[in-house]
């Protein structure tokens, strides 16, 4: 549970992200879906309640810590990478989780096993191809897949995917989707979307929050059929 002042943002949530699972997590505006990430990353300490992460209570675990347990978000690629090609981008995110610290990021060369690895996840997602360009002339949808490449450098056991198609026009989101689908089943996937399209696609399970709580759980089909969701998003539509 999450309080902000008397206001509570997140109500006796009980979420559980099976090891492997396409877990999706969504709800009207201010359900409390970013709290609720926020709670897991440890950017946020909750009111009451724990956090548990491959059977370990991590609920004071600092952020860093919690990544490198292999808890990972995405994060917004910032001014820093916009200069940097895509390949030097990956390729300081796996020096630093290697410990070799990002000061020798240029030139890559005699760094050949980190740049192996940075090259192994640009293949990946279908990155390879502008492995030599800058970051900020790629298109919106590639540049959100660097992102992924990022968190990907981390060795994330569990991903927490916060809005990736945000901003992505529709005709790159599809394919930014046929590539988060395709990333191996040893990366447990926790996805925020508001774009149901992707989420009913991509999700094998969704949670619905509402007003800080979770509204019902189970499998797509179930969900989409589901009167009270159905009400959920009407109201929202109508609102
Ligand atoms: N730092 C904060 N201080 C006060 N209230 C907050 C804070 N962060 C979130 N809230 C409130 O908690 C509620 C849940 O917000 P949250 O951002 O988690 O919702 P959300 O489901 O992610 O919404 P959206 O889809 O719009 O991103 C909202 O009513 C919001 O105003």
């Amino acid at each position: 549970m999450r309080t902000f002042g008397g206001f509570v943002a997140t109500d006796h949530v009980n979420l559980v992200v099976e090891p492997g699972a396409r877990h999706a997590l969504i709800g009207p505006n201010g359900a409390g879906k970013t709290t609720l990430i926020n709670l897991l990353t440890g950017y946020l300490e909750p009111s009451a309640g724990r956090v548990e992460l491959l059977g370990q209570d991590v609920t004071t675990m600092a952020q860093h810590e919690r990544c490198r347990q292999g808890l990972v978000r995405t994060f917004q690629i910032n001014q820093l990478f916009a200069d940097m090609t895509v390949l030097e981008s990956v390729a300081m995110a796996v020096s630093e989780q290697r410990g070799l610290g990002t000061r020798w990021w240029k030139p890559l060369a005699g760094h050949g096993e980190v740049v192996d690895q940075a090259a192994a996840i640009l293949e990946r997602l279908k990155l390879l191809p502008d492995a030599y360009e800058r970051t900020r002339n790629l298109a919106y949808g590639r540049q959100r897949l660097i992102e992924i490449a990022l968190a990907l450098a981390m060795r994330p056991k569990v991903l927490l995917l916060d809005e990736p198609a945000a901003g992505v026009p529709t005709s790159e989101s599809q394919e930014l989707f046929e590539t988060i689908a395709e990333l191996p089943r040893e990366v447990t996937i926790v996805l925020i979307e508001h774009d149901m399209n992707l989420v009913f696609r991509f999700a094998e399970r969704i949670s619905v929050l509402v007003s800080g709580a979770i509204l019902v759980e189970g499998a797509p089909d179930m969900i989409a059929q589901h009167p009270r969701v159905k009400e959920v998003y009407l109201g929202e539509s109508h609102g």
